[in-house]
């Protein structure tokens, strides 16, 4: 459990991002909320400045093209139970974070455009849900459906509705 990593690793310690390094169940959770609830379901829109080929598709210059970043961290092809929350995913048999990550983990998009802030991001991330864990106890975080309006991603229209 996460509270137990952070507990017997750092203890009251305060966090650093050199931590991200020994709370290997922590990192992988943090990867495991940016595939499962992704920000940005598609990516930002690019288009061809010539005329290309992309798989077996002919892309003619001027073409809009958007990264289906949402369908790709879901997809059951590259990830198993993939509507299911699991950290373990992103670790090893040791019980280590995985060195390569899943070519398939894209919530930064890929290539030479690929997210910039990706560490800044994910340092991030890590800093403030070990913070929580550490200053907070006894409680359970209950996002579900008894909030008025629920918590809904559409990764078509881009509308993200927040439980306020
Ligand atoms: C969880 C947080 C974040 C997520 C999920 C995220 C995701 C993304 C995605 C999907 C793209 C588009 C990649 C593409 O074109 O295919 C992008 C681009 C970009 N992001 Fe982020 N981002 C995050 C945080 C940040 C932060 C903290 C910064 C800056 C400090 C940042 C700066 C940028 C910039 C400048 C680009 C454009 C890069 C380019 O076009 O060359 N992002 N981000």
């Amino acid at each position: 459990n996460i509270r137990d990593e952070i507990r017997n690793e750092l203890g009251d310690k305060p966090v650093t991002t050199d931590d991200r390094h020994k709370l290997h169940y922590t990192m992988a959770y943090v990867y495991e909320i940016l595939r499962y609830r992704n920000s940005t379901p598609i990516g930002f829109f690019h288009s061809t400045i010539k005329d290309c080929k992309l798989g077996n598709y002919t892309l003619p210059k001027d073409t809009c093209i958007v990264l289906q970043q949402y369908s790709i961290l879901m997809d059951d092809k590259y990830w198993d139970k993939p509507d299911r929350f699991n950290p373990g995913r992103f670790l090893d048999d040791q019980g280590k974070l995985v060195t390569v990550k899943p070519a398939a983990f894209i919530p930064f998009g890929c290539g030479r455009r690929m997210c910039i802030g990706e560490q800044l991001a994910t340092n991030n991330l890590f800093l403030a849900l070990v913070s929580l864990l550490q200053l907070t106890n006894n409680y359970t975080i209950d996002l579900a459906d008894k909030s008025p309006r629920s918590l809904e991603a559409d990764p078509v229209n881009l509308w993200i509705q927040f439980p306020f």
